[in-house]
């Protein structure tokens, strides 16, 4: 009979021996789609990896420093009250769970010792109570997993929102070094990381700690001497697990540079998808993706293998362990120092600690995770590169003594002595001593070579950049005194390729209405909306389509042609109605009843306004009231059309001569 049991228990433990391995491969391998999706774009440090594997090595480590760490758990603080009960009701499910063991061991027990009518009465009353404890269990695990992933989610949301509002008021500079894919990904990936970090792996690491205590506890209760014997292999495992954790690591990064070039490959050929069909490279690029996914191939093979082996040989010591118990549990047993129920209660106590041990591995990892990708985020929210975002107040209606109007705004606009170099490109002088004065109300032509600086000058009087010397004001107010929303709220801009937002036509052009959208009375705003549409001679074109205002544009306005995006954006510079229009023309031709229309619109909009044109066409040039010529960083000329055409040598003749400009026929 006892025989019989141990024969029983003996397939019950191997049963746990393999649970117990799947369960270490399920704690490590839980990570593992996680962290290759999230490391995708991002390596341990949370930088966005190298682009070759071999740089890979050369990858900072991330240490643990108590800082970061404090940092990283301050995320929680406005969730200390859920987290709190999160872990009371841990507390209370991790008993029931280490209760099973016990109680199993007395049923074993039970069915030794007592037989028929007694049997069953004790069998009953222990249901009873296995059910009420149970009960309490369940409801404890639901609140905890409840409490921890709401409370997840609510972290996240929050570092998102600072996040966004961070990153939406940087500096021009700053967007010019970093990847947008890298700022979606600090958006998406990293901040789930993080919390993740504080909340699921916080409960998931404590009910480790808590059933690893209990487990031993109750190993040494039971018998002393068999948990010193089952507990030897642990030192061994865990050195074994360092080690084999820090060759994972080193490979999963391998993994992840690998596939984040796969994925390279991918974003850039779909965003690209025209020019890879326009040049028939489909072939190619699939060769070359088939490339990047056997790079990763390869390594996972290495991966696999790595595993294959500890996962042998942890698979081997936990049978060892279960021989050795059962042997000096049986010697126990024969001893009669030791019942069978204490034995098996034993075994899945042991079972059990195996499992917490490996839970405690992987709260090291997740925390190190998580201090990794936290230390992109905190740099992205420290103060540095914002803007100087001044709002208007209520009270603020002056500026030296000058009121803030559009009158102000139409006085003439003088670039003072300019000097400007990107930020990120020092070593070119872009602007160097430049003077320029635009006068107020009426249309100038800036023209000059590609890369003369012509959009630059746009750039720094909607202050998107500061120059590093010089200076530039409306009529007497320096525009770094004038409130930056004021200023830009007063200036009018339709870029060279307008971008316009995968929405509808309507909340296109609505966007330009100043302030936000949501106090802008639908009725107030459509009437406008319509106005401005007119005006910018994009009505005709709109009226036309199935659903008209209401019709989406596609991804950047890919759905409409290159003259109606710009009279979309025309339409949504002139509904803020503004005192200053920057205008940076196509350099591509458009047919000519487009450009007729750009044309007509825009010597609508130009009265009573000071409007900028960085022009290449030659019909509007004509027509600008003033024109001034970018060369070398300097205004080299500037005057009326026959004025610069009579300049004998002069680069504006020369220009023209050699048709760097667009000539269209404007009357066709
Ligand atoms: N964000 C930027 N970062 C670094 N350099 C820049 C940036 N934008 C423009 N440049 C450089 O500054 C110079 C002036 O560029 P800008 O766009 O003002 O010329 P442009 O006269 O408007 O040219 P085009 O007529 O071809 O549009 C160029 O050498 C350009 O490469």
């Amino acid at each position: 009979m006892v025989f019989h049991r141990l024969t029983l228990l003996s397939a019950c433990i191997q049963r746990s021996s393999n649970l117990f391995i799947r369960s270490h491969q399920f704690q490590i391998y839980k990570f593992t789609p996680r962290r290759q999706f999230s490391l995708t774009f991002r390596n341990q440090r949370g930088d966005r990896p190298p682009p070759s594997a071999k740089n890979a090595e050369k990858r900072p480590k991330v240490k643990l420093s108590f800082n970061e760490l404090g940092r990283l758990f301050q995320l929680a603080q406005h969730e200390k009250g859920r987290i709190g009960c999160a872990i009371v009701l841990l507390f209370l499910s991790s008993g029931v769970t280490m209760s099973v063991p016990y109680f199993l061991g007395k049923i074993i027990d039970m069915l030794q010792t007592y037989k028929h009518d007694e049997l069953r009465t004790r069998l009953k009353q222990m249901t009873l109570v296995l059910v009420g404890v149970f009960a309490v269990g369940a409801v404890a695990n639901f609140g905890r997993v409840y409490l921890i992933l709401t409370t997840s989610q609510r972290i996240i949301k929050r570092i998102r929102e600072q996040l966004f509002n961070s990153i939406l008021r940087k500096e021009m500079a700053f967007f010019d070094k970093q990847k947008t894919g890298e700022l979606v990904n600090r958006l998406s990936s990293d901040t789930e990381v993080m919390s993740n970090a504080v909340t699921q792996n916080i409960s998931d690491g404590l009910r480790a700690l808590t059933q690893s205590v209990a487990g031993v506890g109750l190993m040494f209760y039971i018998s002393p001497q068999l948990a010193l014997v089952g507990l030897t292999t642990v030192p061994p495992l865990a050195v074994g697990a360092i080690l084999f954790g820090r060759y994972i690591k080193r490979l999963s990064s391998k993994v992840q540079d690998a596939l984040a070039q796969a994925t390279d490959v991918v974003e850039e050929r779909f965003s690209n998808i025209r020019t890879v069909k326009a040049f028939s490279k489909e072939e190619q690029e699939i060769q070359l993706y088939n490339q990047r996914i056997s790079d990763v191939l390869k390594l996972k093979y290495k991966e696999s293998l790595a595993y294959g082996v500890f996962f042998g040989m942890t698979g081997l010591s936990g049978n060892l362990i279960v021989l050795s118990v059962f042997y000096f549990g049986g010697v126990s047993m024969s001893q009669e120092s030791l019942t069978i129920g204490d034995l098996s209660s034993f075994l899945l106590y042991a079972f059990w600690v195996g499992v917490s041990i490996s839970g405690i591995f992987s709260f090291h990892l997740e925390l190190m995770k998580g201090v990794g990708a936290s230390q992109a985020v905190w740099s992205i929210l420290n103060e540095n590169h914002n803007e100087k975002l001044t709002f208007i107040g209520e009270n603020q209606r002056t500026i030296q003594g000058e009121a803030l109007t559009s009158a102000l705004m139409l006085r003439d606009i003088i670039f003072d002595s300019v000097s400007f170099r990107y930020p990120t490109r020092p070593d070119v002088l872009v602007l160097d001593n430049l003077t320029l004065r635009v006068p107020g109300g009426q249309v100038l032509a800036i023209c000059g070579s590609s890369g003369s600086g012509k959009s630059t000058l746009a750039q720094l009087l909607l202050r998107f950049y500061e120059p590093q010397s010089g200076k530039i004001s409306i009529g007497p107010i320096p525009i770094t005194d004038m409130p930056l929303q004021w200023l830009r709220t007063n200036i009018g801009t339709v870029p060279q390729e307008p971008i316009l937002f995968s929405s509808s036509i309507y909340e296109n052009i609505a966007y330009g209405y100043p302030g936000p959208l949501e106090s802008a009375q639908e009725t107030l705003l459509k009437p406008k909306v319509l106005e401005a549409s007119n005006t910018a001679n994009a009505s005709g074109f709109i009226e036309q389509l199935p659903e008209k205002y209401n019709t989406k544009v596609g991804e950047r306005g890919a759905m409409l042609s290159g003259g109606q995006k710009q009279r979309v954006a025309l339409s949504r510079a002139i509904l803020r109605d503004p005192s200053i229009l920057v205008l940076d023309e196509a350099t591509s031709a458009l047919d000519a009843q487009s450009e007729y229309l750009v044309q007509e619109a825009l010597e609508k909009i130009m009265v009573n306004r000071t409007v900028i044109i960085i022009a290449h066409r030659l019909s509007t040039i004509i027509k600008a009231d003033q024109i001034a010529v970018l060369d070398k960083g300097r205004i080299a000329e500037q005057g009326t059309y026959a004025q610069l055409m009579n300049i004998e040598n002069g680069i504006f003749r020369k220009l023209v001569a050699t048709q760097t400009m667009v000539d269209v026929d404007v009357g066709a």
